[in-house]
């Protein structure tokens, strides 16, 4: 399993710190908290205990592999899982191996935006006749995802090939655009349970289908998930997900309103990236659930060791008070590299030659982790044993609780995104979509052209 380390959460050190004390006093409000989620599975927990949805994908086996490349077509929380299981779980060079390397799997390819560059070369890449096209939307509304399908499709009937055995929609079992358009085409789809979001929803077909096609097992993923449940009902000193909440909680009413996740490992910055949204939208809000104003929310910030000791470690270091620092560590690599004595006369080379990059790369972790707490900032650390599908899953349902527990304490609603449809709102009408002619800018009075 994740090792846990909050130590450093709780030094003296610590300017304006939390105490274990100050943790304790909070142990009946968690207990409750965690007994209501429990009692009142939210659709993300209640999915593991089912397996509808590995099955959903599993049976897709035959028409998956018969295909070289995977495309998903997708954003937010529709894209970021895909990725951050992709690179966590699969070498950076997995789409330059043959297909005999990748032991017959798919490439995968996300397309997460509009910018044309980036869609024209993902699409130049692929030969379209051996590549299926999954579109994810929740909503099927999403102007992203659904401008990338329209290419998609509009390439498939261009090469004259048919829709329908390229394509697979992943989206909400009755409503939409997608689902009307499937079941018009008979175009195969899967389904996200109506009671999971977006953000929420890598352990649904969203993120299964594409880690699938990649060899990845999502059952051990599922097994992990599992087992950063079975400690939902731990005493609070033996709760990850409630100590994360709680003391980013407590910390954030103590003015550390950034909470950053530093990976040591490039595979793991992704994780962070997927945290980003979940933490973000879910917690990010105006209102508390009574309709008081309140405007709450930790900004979440990614970070990469070692490159960003030389970018970001500074302002950690001496800027001010408002961070709360998670390290993601990883104990064994898949794949070690040893630095060569090349010049064994050169004394301000010695230390390095000999040793291997994995050392070099914890040690600097050790460093900047004591450095900071020297500087007074909390952090935390979450040490993976190795990177692989048991562990990502764990720190995908962690989070996932983690982040639900926060909302009870922050008395918000993680579930909703409010704040995001006034812009999308304002997109529709730019773009002449009817019934958004109201969103249209304005300026003195008088309309913006495009
Ligand atoms: O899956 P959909 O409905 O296309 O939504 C994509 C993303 O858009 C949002 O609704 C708003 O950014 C996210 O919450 C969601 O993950």
């Amino acid at each position: 399993m994740l090792k846990f380390d909050f130590t450093n959460l709780f030094s003296d050190a610590i300017v304006n710190g939390i105490s274990i004390n100050d943790i304790k006093k909070y142990d009946e409000i968690i207990k409750n908290i965690t007994k209501k989620i429990d009692d009142n599975k939210p659709g993300f927990l209640e999915i593991i205990f089912s397996r509808k949805w590995i099955d959903s994908v599993l049976d897709l086996k035959d028409f998956i592999f018969d295909f070289d490349n995977l495309v998903v077509l997708g954003i937010g929380g529709s894209a970021l899982g895909n990725i951050a299981l992709q690179n966590t779980l699969r070498p950076f060079n997995w789409n330059y191996l043959s297909k005999d390397e990748r032991d017959g799997k798919l490439r995968i390819f996300v397309i997460d935006n509009v910018d044309p560059d980036f869609v024209a070369s993902i699409l130049d890449t692929i030969d379209v006749h051996k590549t299926l096209f999954n579109v994810i939307s929740k909503s099927g509304t999403t102007a992203e995802a659904m401008s990338n399908y329209l290419i998609a499709r509009g390439i498939l009937e261009n090469y004259g090939l048919n829709p329908k055995k390229h394509l697979i929609f992943t989206t909400d079992p009755e409503k939409g655009v997608l689902r009307k358009i499937a079941n018009e085409d008979g175009i195969k789809t899967l389904e996200i349970p109506q009671n999971v979001g977006g953000r929420f929803s890598v352990l649904t077909p969203v993120g299964l289908l594409s880690a699938y096609a990649a060899g990845i097992n999502i059952e051990s993923l599922y097994d992990g998930a599992k087992n950063a449940y079975s400690k939902l009902s731990n005493p609070l000193m033996k709760n990850p997900a409630a100590l994360i909440a709680l003391t980013h909680y407590l910390y954030y009413n103590k003015g550390r309103n950034i909470a950053v996740m530093m990976a040591y490992s490039n595979k793991l910055y992704y994780l962070a990236d997927w945290y980003r949204q979940l933490w973000a939208e879910s917690l990010g809000k105006k209102f508390d659930k009574s309709g008081n104003e309140i405007k709450v929310g930790q900004t979440p910030v990614k970070a990469l060791g070692a490159v960003d000791q030389h970018s970001q470690v500074q302002l950690y270091n001496e800027g001010p008070d408002d961070k709360i620092i998670t390290f993601l560590k990883v104990e064994k690599f898949e794949r070690d590299i040893k630095i060569p004595s090349v010049h064994n006369n050169e004394e301000a080379l010695s230390y390095l030659q000999g040793n291997k990059l994995s050392a070099l790369l914890n040690n600097e972790l050790k460093g900047t982790e004591n450095a900071i707490l020297e500087h007074g900032k909390p952090s935390m650390k979450i040490t993976f044993p190795q990177i692989n599908e048991l562990h990502v899953g764990e720190f995908f349902m962690t989070y996932e609780l983690a982040t639900t527990i926060a909302g009870e304490l922050f008395n918000v609603n993680p579930f909703d995104q409010p704040g995001v449809e006034l812009g999308k709102k304002i997109t529709y009408a730019l773009m002449g979509r009817k019934g958004f002619e109201e969103y249209k800018i304005t300026k003195n009075g008088e309309r913006i052209e495009i």
